[in-house]
């Protein structure tokens, strides 16, 4: 992939065009900085709320059945205000790859809104449990992480956590994100939800069940790039590992 992703910078950064020592943080602009720590302290908040509510409706029901029906308002929410930070990338406040981002963000939105938002007898499904919980701990911990660094306070403890749990988290997310969009085939099939049948005056036709079967697909190329970018951040941050750029 291309370079910009593995030294941290797309090219808009407010620091310039030097190449900057690992670890060490750029510079932004008193706007940038208020905003963004807001937006992580917000985004941090939200997704506590999320884990606690989770634990409660576990600890007072003993079951996951109807978890996802209590807890989808706030769901849907703090994940699609993290449409934003593709918008940090694009414009320049944040040094990620608007690829990477992307990629990251829209699978997010596919999950919540066109798979289990839509396909309500998934809902309770153990496999949605498993990508809730993964999602949760790594926003929790990445959020925290960013607000963390923002301030110049950032716990030791915080920063390895950012940089180890994905490690075992964003398979176990992966995998529940898979089994929950195998668990929707059948009823997709059944229902032709989504999908368009040829004769209609466009002339188009468009069958979600396929659809999701690529979508499924492209994982296989799409999740080992994302897996191998945060292994390099890792290395980056906390061995201080300069990585070496090489264009397509
Ligand atoms: C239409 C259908 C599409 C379907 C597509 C299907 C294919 C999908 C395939 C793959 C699907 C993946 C699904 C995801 C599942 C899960 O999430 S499971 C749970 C586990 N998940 C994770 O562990 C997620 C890991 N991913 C990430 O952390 C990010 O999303 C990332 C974009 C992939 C990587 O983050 P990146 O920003 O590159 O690394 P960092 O080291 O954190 O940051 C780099 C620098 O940028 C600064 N920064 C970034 N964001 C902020 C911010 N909000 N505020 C402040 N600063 C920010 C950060 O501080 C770093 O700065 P420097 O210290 O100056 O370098």
């Amino acid at each position: 992939m291309a370079s910009s992703e593995e030294d941290g910078t797309n090219g808009a950064s407010e620091a310039g065009d030097e190449k900057e020592a690992p670890g060490k943080r750029r510079r932004l602009g008193f706007l940038a900085t208020a905003w963004l720590t807001f937006y992580n302290i917000a985004m941090t908040a939200g997704w506590l709320v999320l884990a606690i509510a989770m634990v409660r409706f576990y600890m007072e029901k003993g079951t996951h059945r109807g978890l996802y029906k209590s807890i989808q308002k706030t769901l849907k929410f703090f994940q699609t205000f993290a449409l934003l930070e593709v918008v940090h990338c694009l414009i320049g406040i944040v040094p990620t790859s608007v690829l990477v981002t992307g990629v990251q963000v829209s699978s997010r939105i596919f999950m919540v809104w066109l798979i289990t938002h839509s396909i309500k007898p998934i809902q309770n499904e153990e496999s949605v449990v498993l990508f809730l919980v993964s999602w949760t701990v790594t926003e929790i911990t990445r959020y925290s992480f960013y607000t963390f660094s923002l301030l110049d306070h950032l716990p030791h403890f915080i920063k390895w956590a950012r940089y180890n749990f994905f490690i075992i988290l964003y398979p176990v997310g992966v995998a529940g994100e898979l089994l929950t969009i195998y668990a929707a085939l059948p009823y997709v099939k059944k229902s032709g939800m989504f999908s368009v049948r040829l004769p209609n005056k466009y002339n188009v036709s468009f069958d979600y069940y396929y659809f999701l079967l690529i979508t499924m697909a492209s994982y296989i190329p799409l999740f080992p790039q994302l897996y191998f970018h945060m292994l390099r951040q890792r290395r980056k941050v906390l061995h201080g590992e300069v990585i070496v750029e090489k264009d397509d």
